[in-house]
Formats: C-alpha cells, structure tokens, sequence
C-alpha cells in the first residue's frame, strides 16, 4: 500500500493540486533548517510544513533538542511557506466552491448533506445502538475512493476502530455495488483498532505521517468517545477526560485541514440528566459535552425508522439548515428505503 507505483491514488495529480498538497516536513531543509531537526519534528508528530506552521511555539520547545532560537527559526520558515495571514471572502468562496463532498450512498441523505459528506471538516454521527452509525462508516470507506464525478474523494480511508465492529465483508458488499474490485478496495483501507486513549492519540500521529506519503480523502473514528468512558470514571476525571478529548478533537481538525481530508467521527448518547440543546422528553444526548459540540463542524443525530430505514437529522452546521433525511441500511450499504425509491 506504500508503494506509490502500487498506488492509483498517486501520481496523476495535476501541477495545481500540486501546489495545494500539503508539504512534508523535510521541505524546510531547503530554508536553512537541518535534517536532523525535520527528522525530530516528524518524530513529534508534525509530518508537515503545515502542521509545523500551525503548532504554537510553546508546543515546540518542548520537542527535545528543539531550542526557542530553533523553534523560532523553524516557525518563521515554516510560516513564509504556508499563507496564515488574511485573504479575501472571493477566495474563500472560490476555494470552498472546489470542496469535495462525499456520497453516503443514499440520495435522500446526501441532498440534505449538500451533497454527501464535506472533506476538510468533522462530521460528527451520534446515536443509539443500531441506528446505522458504524454502517455509514463502512459505505463511506468505500465510496470515499470513487473518481469524483461518481461522488467520491479520490483517496484512500484510515479507519481507526475502538469498539471491534469493523467488518470487511460488508465493504466487499459495497465495492461490488459499485462496480469496484473489492480487493482493492480493500487495500486501500488503512485499519487500526484503538485499545486506550493514549494509543488512539498516538494512530493520529501515524495517519499523519501516511496522509503526508499519499493520497487520502477519509479518516473515520467509530466511536471517538467510548475509550474515554472506560478510561476515564467519575465526576473526578471528568476534567481530564474533557482536556484529552480535545487535545485528540483538536489533532483531527488539523488533519482535515491540512490534508484536506473529510473526518467522520461517531458517538453514542446517554440518558440526559440536564437541560441544554437536545433537551426533549426522554432525550438522549451525544456523549463529549460542550468540547464535542464544538469540535463538529457538522453533527448528525440517527434514530431508527421501520424496518431498516433510519432517519438523520442534522442538528449543527455551520451552513446547511436543520433538515431530517431517511436512509435504509441494505445489503449492499447504505442506499435508500425501497417506497422512496423511484
Ligand atoms: N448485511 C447487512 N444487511 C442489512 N442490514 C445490516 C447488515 N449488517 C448490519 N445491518 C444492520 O445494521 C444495523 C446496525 O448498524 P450499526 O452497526 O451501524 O449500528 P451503530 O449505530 O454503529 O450501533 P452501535 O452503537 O451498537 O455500534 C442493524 O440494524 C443491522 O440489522
């Protein structure tokens, strides 16, 4: 899978997107800073000029054998080579209008979702047990690797799972829907299971490093909250808890930032004991609190419908209205109810 000639999703990008793709970290020998410190910088985490450019310095200093006089030339380097200062809402339009969306392979959710799942932003799926959380994921890995002209990403899926529910067979499923080879298909997804808190942090360190080898358009979290349920207990964690939750909130924006990536990340409820957003009669709210909420570009609420209908509604975003959508999960993923279908 590392081997770019092996790679479909190398190679064939055009000079402009070039330009566009994030810069690995040994760029910044050419401005004066030493292999050595680009090799400690990776080790760090920072697998990018970019991700370099956007970590304070104060984060740097602590990099062993990086000094604030290096922290301070590397940062002045970094941020020549990557634009941070204010540009025009034109190009901002201009660039957004070139986001790629998703297909969640239904039609009915992908109209409410302007078009499917956004890249470069966290789109948050929370709800009870089978309401079809870890099914979208599944079609998503798979869709995501489609040419985007069929509403895919182009790009390879880094699937991290903490709960053991990742099932190949059901992407087989959907890459023969698609007309997909499935062996492929599944090359193509980058898998880990997650088994603690720190190593579910430390799997964002290698993705960044394989996002900055090659092309990926996706990386799914199922579920981003349950290790720190078992983790974490007690009135008495809750601060800690809150405080690694956004640290590992705050390193996935930075990868759908930097690489463009859309991050799809899935959560469970509890029983609501408090007023506040979902407050309903007999509400459930997402798990994570104020830190999740505010995390999730776009967050999905899914409840179950008849028979393998569901329904999602969005509860937060930051353009599309509120609106419910119906899907089904099916056989071959997720698609749509039969007596909506035409
Ligand atoms: N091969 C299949 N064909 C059709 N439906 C399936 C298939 N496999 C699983 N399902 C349905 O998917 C649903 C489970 O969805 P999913 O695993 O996405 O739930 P979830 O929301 O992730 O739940 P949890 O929180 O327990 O992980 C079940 O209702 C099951 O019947």
């Amino acid at each position: 899978m590392d081997n770019p000639e092996n790679d479909p999703f190398q190679g064939d990008e055009g000079e402009e997107d070039m330009l566009l793709a994030p810069m690995v970290v040994a760029k910044l020998t050419e401005y004066g800073i030493s292999a050595q410190d680009c090799q400690k910088l990776a080790e760090a985490g920072l697998h990018t000029v970019e991700a370099v450019a956007f970590t304070p310095k104060k984060q740097l200093c602590v990099i062993k054998g990086i000094s604030e006089a290096k922290a301070d030339k590397i940062l002045s380097e970094a941020c020549k080579l990557v634009p941070m200062g204010f540009t025009t809402a034109t190009e901002i339009h201009a660039r957004r209008s070139e986001l790629v969306h998703i297909t969640t392979g239904s039609v009915g959710l992908d109209t409410i979702l302007g078009g499917g799942i956004e890249t470069g932003a966290i789109t948050e799926l929370f709800g009870e047990f089978r309401t079809g959380k870890s099914q979208i994921c599944h079609t998503l890995a798979v869709t995501c690797q489609l040419p985007v002209s069929m509403g895919g990403g182009e790009g390879k899926c880094l699937y991290i799972d903490t709960e053991g529910t990742f099932r190949p067979v059901r992407m087989l499923a959907v890459a023969e829907r698609y007309g997909l080879n499935g062996e492929e298909v599944l090359d193509n997804i980058a898998y880990a299971r997650a088994y603690n808190v720190d190593h579910q942090m430390q799997l964002l360190v290698q993705a960044s490093a394989m996002m900055a080898e090659s092309r990926f358009s996706l990386l799914i979290v199922d579920s981003v909250t349950s290790l720190y349920r078992t983790d974490f207990s007690g009135r008495g964690e809750l601060s800690s808890r809150q405080m690694h939750l956004a640290k590992f909130l705050r390193t996935l924006m930075r990868l759908a930032d930097e690489f463009g990536v859309a991050v799809v990340v899935t959560n469970q409820v509890v029983a609501q004991v408090d007023g506040g957003q979902f407050a309903q009669a007999d509400a459930k709210k997402p798990i994570g609190g104020n830190i999740m909420a505010h995390a999730s570009t776009t967050r999905l609420s899914l409840r179950k419908g008849r028979g393998a209908s569901r329904v999602c509604k969005i509860v937060d975003s930051p353009c599309l209205p509120e609106a419910e959508g119906i899907f089904a999960i099916n056989a071959n993923g997720i698609g749509d109810p039969e007596e909506l279908k035409d």
